[in-house]
Parts: C-alpha cells; sequence; structure tokens
C-alpha cells in the first residue's frame, strides 16, 4: 500500500464530553457545550439527564453545540428510568445524580453490560444512604437506586476499591461537592487505574468552581461543599484516544497522518499517545500551521517491541497500540491493564483472540498483555469478530493496513464514541 499523507478531525472527547454533560446538569444556569462529542455514549448520557429532568437542546444549525438546563432547584426527576447501553461513563456516572432526584431510579443497559463491574460505585452510595435494588445478579445492571431521605450533614466518609475502573472514583468525585458536608473518599485496592481520568474529573469539578483535594499516594480525595457551575460556554477538546487508530496507522502502513487542535496540555490520557508511538519508532511533531497545531506522525515501516510497557495510564488505548505492535520487531508486555477484562467486552481475551485469527502471537498475562513477533508472511487476512466494541472495531480496520483480506464485522459499533469512522478511515486512506 501507498505511505499515508492525510490529516484527520477527530471529533470531541467521550470522557469531556459527558462530565461537562454532568456538571452542567449539576450547576444552576444553562451552560452551551461546543464541539460536544455526538456518539451512541453521549446521545445515551443526554437522553439519561432528560430522564432525570434535565434539558438538553441540540443547536438547529451545529449538532456539537448542546445547551443544558439543569432541573429548578437543582432536584432531579426521580420514578424514572435511565438506559446506559455499554457506555462507563453513563453507568457510572449517573448513579450519583440518583442521590438528589425526587424519587427511585432505575437503570438498565445493553445485556453486555450487565457483565461490567458496577458495585464499588454503588457501595459508595449506599454509605451515603442511597439504597440500591439488583434485579439481576448483585453488583451489575440492571438496578434501582432510591435517594436517601436525607442527606448526610457533615463530612460523608465513602470507602470503595476502585481498582476495577477509575471511573467508580470519579462516579463519586464528580457529585461530593453537592453532599452539605462534603466528602472524603477512600480507594481501598493497590493500584489506581486510569489516575490521568481521575485528575481529568478533579479538573473539571474544578472548572465548575468545586475544590477537591487529592492525595494519590494515600489513595484519598476531599470534595469540599460546594455550589457547581461551569462557565457559559465550554469547549471541548478533539477525543485524543480516538485519535489513536489513525496515528497508529502511520506506523502500520508508513507515512504521515496529522490530527487538527491537537491541545498544548490536556487532562486526557491521550496525551500519552504521541510519547507512546515516538517509543515504538514514529517520528513526532506538533506544527502549527494557521494558528492550529496539529500532531503529525510519521513512520517508516518500522515498529518497535517495547518490552515491558506499564500502561495503567490509559489503558483506553491499549487495543489501538496493541495493533501497530503486531507488527513489532520485538515483544511487548503490556501490563497494568488486567481491568480491560471488565471493559466493553473482556478486551485482554478479545485482543488474543483476533491476534491468533490473523496468524499473529498474543497472550493473557495476569494484568495485561504479551505481543510477540511473528514473520510477515505468516499473517493472514480473515472475518474480525468485534465484540459490541468499538475499539476491537478499529483495531481491526488497522490490522488491515497491513494484513491484505482484512474484514471488520459490525464496523457500525464504532458508534460508540466515533460516529462517522468509516468515512474518516476511507478519507485518510484517500478513497
Ligand atoms: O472516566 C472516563 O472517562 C474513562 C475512564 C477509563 O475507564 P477505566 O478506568 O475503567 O479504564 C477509560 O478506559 C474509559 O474509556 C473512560
Ligand atoms: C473503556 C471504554 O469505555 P467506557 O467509557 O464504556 O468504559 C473505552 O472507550 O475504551
Amino acid at each position: 500500500m501507498q505511505p499515508l499523507e492525510a490529516t484527520v478531525t477527530v471529533p470531541g472527547s467521550k470522557s469531556l464530553s459527558n462530565r461537562y454533560l454532568i456538571l452542567a446538569a449539576l450547576g444552576s444556569q444553562p451552560v452551551r457545550l461546543v464541539g460536544l462529542l455526538r456518539s451512541r455514549d453521549t446521545d445515551l448520557m443526554m437522553g439519561a439527564l432528560e430522564a432525570l429532568g434535565v434539558h438538553c437542546e441540540v443547536d438547529a444549525d451545529v449538532e456539537t453545540t448542546v445547551t443544558v438546563t439543569p432541573p429548578a432547584g437543582g432536584r432531579f426527576r426521580g420514578n424514572t428510568d435511565l438506559f446506559c447501553g455499554l457506555a462507563g461513563t453513563v453507568m457510572r456516572f449517573v448513579p450519583g445524580l440518583a442521590l438528589f432526584a425526587d424519587g427511585p431510579v432505575h437503570f438498565d443497559g445493553d445485556e453486555q453490560a450487565y457483565a461490567r463491574p458496577m458495585k464499588p460505585v454503588l457501595d459508595g452510595l449506599e454509605q451515603l444512604g442511597a439504597t440500591v435494588e439488583y434485579h439481576g445478579e448483585i453488583g451489575k445492571l440492571p438496578f434501582t437506586i432510591t435517594p436517601p431521605a436525607a442527606l448526610p450533614q457533615t463530612r460523608a466518609h465513602v470507602s470503595i476499591d476502585s481498582s476495577g475502573s477509575s471511573q467508580f472514583i470519579s462516579g463519586l468525585l464528580l457529585i461530593g461537592s453537592r453532599l452539605p458536608g462534603g466528602l472524603t473518599l477512600q480507594h481501598t485496592g493497590e493500584k489506581t487505574p486510569s489516575l490521568p481520568h481521575i485528575r481529568m474529573t478533579v479538573a473539571d469539578v474544578t472548572g465548575a468552581g468545586g475544590e477537591v483535594h487529592a492525595d494519590e499516594t494515600a489513595r484519598t480525595w476531599t470534595v469540599e461543599p460546594r455550589a457547581l457551575q461551569l462557565p457559559d460556554t465550554v469547549t471541548v477538546e478533539p477525543d485524543l484516544s480516538n485519535a489513536a487508530p489513525f496515528l497508529g496507522a502511520a506506523l502500520i502502513a508508513g507515512g504521515t497522518v496529522r490530527v487538527p487542535h491537537w491541545p498544548e496540555t490536556t487532562t486526557q490520557p491521550g496525551g500519552l499517545l504521541p510519547g507512546y508511538l515516538e517509543q515504538m519508532g514514529a517520528t513526532v511533531a506538533f506544527p502549527v500551521i494557521d494558528d492550529v497545531r496539529y500532531c503529525e506522525v510519521t513512520g517508516n515501516g518500522t515498529v518497535h517491541g517495547l518490552g515491558t510497557f506499564d500502561l495503567t495510564a490509559a489503558g483506553e488505548i491499549a487495543p489501538s497500540l496493541a495493533a501497530v505492535l503486531v507488527f513489532a520487531d520485538a515483544s511487548t508486555d503490556m501490563v497494568g491493564i488486567g481491568h480491560l477484562r471488565g471493559h466493553e467486552t473482556n478486551r485482554l481475551a478479545a485482543l488474543v483472540a483476533e491476534i491468533a485469527r490473523v496468524g499473529g502471537k498474543a497472550e493473557e498475562l495476569p494484568d495485561g498483555l504479551r505481543i510477540e513477533p511473528v514473520p510477515a508472511e505468516q499473517l493472514r487476512g480473515a472475518d474480525m469478530e468485534t465484540y459490541a466494541d468499538h475499539r476491537m472495531a478499529t483495531f481491526a480496520a488497522m490490522l488491515g493496513l497491513r494484513i491484505v483480506g482484512i474484514k471488520v464485522k459490525n464496523v457500525a459499533t464504532t458508534r460508540k464514541t466515533l460516529p462517522d469512522f468509516v468515512g474518516m478511515w476511507n478519507g485518510m486512506l484517500g478513497e
């Protein structure tokens, strides 16, 4: 195939979009969100907020501009049903709002979501006085949250094990400011996955007027009671994790891929991506053209294996990095990502199965994934399973850059966070 020469614009960050939607709902004045991601996960978030009495108005001309108006008096509507799909940010961030509802809130999701861990965040809400009734397996969707008759009036102390997902901590930090005495949150687990995502939550709560003290070594976060209000207008950064399949493509296919509006500083873990790709052999630059800052990644067809590679901070981009590493000259142990077994699908098992399907070599580690090099002639095309997982679909498309005959089943699953993945991919390939 020809070396790539492409500029790819990626839509707004899922993680920032869904945090801003929650924080806007927790305020008292309308907030205009500009550059909001419009995809399945953010539409599910808006649907859940609407069910709670929040008004989300999509601009008639620009569908990525949405004005969020919180309910009068800050009281969410109870006796309502919410649907979370397969969205971790919806199923772990919205339950906290149920504390401030005027009746029980019922949560459901895709059947596949019934496998995702939920219990720590719900245990946290029970420690704050809510009642949780599980309708299926204990600790999983579907469930009903009944708000407490009265919220704790003094500082609330909540203790949970968040080693299964950073989103349990984020979900509680997002609502901590609303508790009359504030919140002290203790994470009892040994490891904290996706710390940048927790720092993002702290930064966004602070940006809405909150006050959070983080002691990451003691794994304790203290949230002061504050009235939250985001600024009138908030602009969402592009999704840097969703840039990974495109920037990674430059290493697999060779050539150059640029992503515009790359922020100089960011709370997104995708900010670590250029450095990771550089370690794998890419040349990375950040040119500014007509006041727009780009991340520009150039590959020459060689990919270096990384030995032991700790991805605890950014497990979300593991599938994209795995696709690049299938073509590496040495093996890589991606570690610190055991919790990917509870993502959209068991991603460690899925990646091992799909790498084997094309003739590659990978195995699960207790805490991650080992990918070993195989001779190019051993790799062969196949119909790739995607497990209703957007990142398994983009992973498979990436393999197709170097392996002839790859077909991606149910590529539409990329709608979870990228509404037009196919158009973007074809655009990058010049098709
Ligand atoms: O808070 C967030 O926006 C996210 C946190 C991470 O979750 P985990 O800590 O469960 O990996 C990440 O993988 C997910 O895509 C988004
Ligand atoms: C883990 C992910 O999503 P979720 O927000 O559903 O947890 C992801 O997008 O890689």
